[in-house]
């Protein structure tokens, strides 16, 4: 097992967000993380790579329990991240923002195998982040994620804000990286981009997994979306 949820409880002040979140992700795994707005999703990742810290529970990565790490540590063991929105530093340039990436960057082909994924953004090193598209956005801060070649990326709502040709390009690179290695815990609201990425799907319920399936299964049984998300894939 790669990374390891144990009854994982999170709280924003008085607020109990998460209340026992137990997940499993393999190595060389996509997993999914579907749930309706404001179970928990974006609170599951925070919580894993030590933005905010759980009020119980354990977390294991590589049998190694990394429960009350600092973020800088968690990042360096080989957990990447790219949050909603993306953050990046908006007036500095593309390779700027890069750099922030490399700075515990552990070893693999670095600016290379970026250029390769995405091909465009070598022409795009000066420019500031803050003036591209939102699938240019994208691919600079997935970029600057995998320049410290991790072992998993956790990634939040890729596809927010991009455009059909973008969103089918992300599925491109996502799975890609899958193909080379990288394990991959996917938070999405488009259900179809989830379901033809993922090896296997978690469905969050107020801040709980209260089911977790293999794609095939799923496949054949499309009342299950209904059931937690109200919608049909
Ligand atoms: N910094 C914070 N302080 C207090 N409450 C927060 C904070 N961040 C999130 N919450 C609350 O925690 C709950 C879970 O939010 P979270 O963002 O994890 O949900 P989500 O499943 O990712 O939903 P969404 O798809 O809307 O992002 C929500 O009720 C939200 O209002």
């Amino acid at each position: 097992m790669l990374l390891r949820l144990e009854d994982i409880h999170t709280h924003y002040g008085k607020s109990h967000i998460l209340q026992g979140v137990s997940m499993e992700i393999r190595k060389g795994e996509i997993v999914g993380l579907l749930g309706r707005n404001g179970v928990g999703k974006t609170t599951t990742l925070n919580t894993v790579v030590g933005f905010v810290k759980p009020s119980k529970g354990r977390l294991i990565f590589n049998d190694r329990d990394f429960t009350s790490y600092p973020c800088h540590k968690i990042s360096r063991m080989g957990i990447a991240y790219v949050p909603q929105g993306r953050h990046l530093f908006p007036q500095m340039t593309v390779l700027e923002n890069l750099k922030t990436g490399m700075l515990y960057a552990t070893g693999g082909d670095g600016l290379d195998r970026v250029f390769d994924l995405f091909p465009n953004l070598k022409r795009l090193l000066d420019q500031k982040a803050g003036s591209l598209s939102g699938g240019e956005q994208q691919a600079v801060a997935i970029s600057r994620a995998i320049l410290k070649n991790p072992e998993i990326l956790l990634l939040d709502e890729p596809t927010t804000g991009l455009m059909p040709l973008f969103v089918n390009s992300l599925l491109e690179i996502v799975r890609r990286l899958n193909e080379e290695g990288m394990t991959i815990l996917l938070v999405e609201e488009k259900v179809p981009f989830v379901l033809s990425l993922s090896h296997r799907i978690y469905f969050m319920v107020k801040g709980r997994i209260e089911h977790g399936a293999a794609k095939e299964d799923l496949v054949e049984r499309p009342e299950v979306f209904v059931d937690y998300l109200g919608v049909r894939p």
